[in-house]
């Protein structure tokens, strides 16, 4: 379970998460939406590491994780993937899409071996794309990358903020079945940002939301949402 507890982050004087508690459990599509500006991708980033809140805390199967960005150990940060809305914010432009699906094994020493080209395979990218830079290739094929690269230290939880907006259909359809037959296979926890609704209502297998004042929850769904004790 990566279990967010009492989450509560300010930008500046605005408090935009006041005391969220928020739970996704392995094998679980959880889906989370809610109006514009609601703190949607604020609480996706604090579950990932990426962001330190100025209150609340966050554990990982059990484990309290004990800093946030880089001083969340490694192995920790590793469990936690996060795919953005715009993958073109999210990769180096110098690296050619089989260097950035590859990175994380670079990062972590270890040797591609077929993985990569798997990976490629999976999410339908094939001959000369791999050879080609970001600008060389659309938002889709791109956004492809992002996920392949998300899953090669086979995280166990994965977070997509907005993963699929701003993509046709067809490539939408194919990356939530990629993440679905990742999660079959692993047993990997998802956690699905959208305000697409009819999206969320297909793939997820529970919804939550985040409201607009204030981040209060409302809980339309049976199971897990953002919690606040205030
Ligand atoms: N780095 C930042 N500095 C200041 N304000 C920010 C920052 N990031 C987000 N915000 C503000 O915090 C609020 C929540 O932003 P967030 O991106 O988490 O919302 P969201 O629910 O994901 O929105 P959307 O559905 O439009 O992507 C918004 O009002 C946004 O303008």
């Amino acid at each position: 379970m990566l279990r967010a507890h009492d989450i509560t982050v300010r930008y500046g004087r605005r408090t935009v998460l006041d005391r969220v508690s928020f739970d996704l459990p392995p094998a679980t599509v959880v889906g989370l939406g809610g109006p514009s500006g609601c703190g949607k991708s604020t609480l996706a980033r604090v579950m990932a590491m990426m962001l330190r809140p100025a209150g609340g805390s966050l554990s990982l199967d059990g484990a309290p994780v004990p800093g946030w960005r880089q001083r969340a150990p490694r192995a920790m940060r590793t469990r936690v993937a996060l795919l953005y809305q715009q993958p073109r914010l999210a990769v180096d432009p110098k690296l050619r899409l089989r260097e950035i699906i590859a990175e994380p094994l670079a990062a972590a020493g270890r040797e591609p071996g077929r993985l990569v080209e798997e990976l490629a395979a999976e999410v339908g990218l094939t001959g000369d794309l791999m050879r080609r830079r970001p600008h060389e290739v659309s938002d889709g094929q791109l956004q492809r990358a992002c996920l392949a690269r998300a899953l090669t230290l086979e995280p166990g939880y994965l977070i997509c903020d907005e993963m699929t907006t701003m993509l046709d259909a067809s490539t939408q359809a194919h990356l939530v079945a990629v993440v679905n037959a990742y999660r079959d296979r692993t047993g990997a926890g998802v956690l699905a940002v959208s305000h697409d609704q009819a999206l969320l209502e297909r793939w997820a297998d529970s919804r939550a939301e985040l409201t607009g004042a204030g981040s209060r929850p409302v809980t339309p769904s049976p199971s897990p949402a953002p919690r606040s004790r205030s």
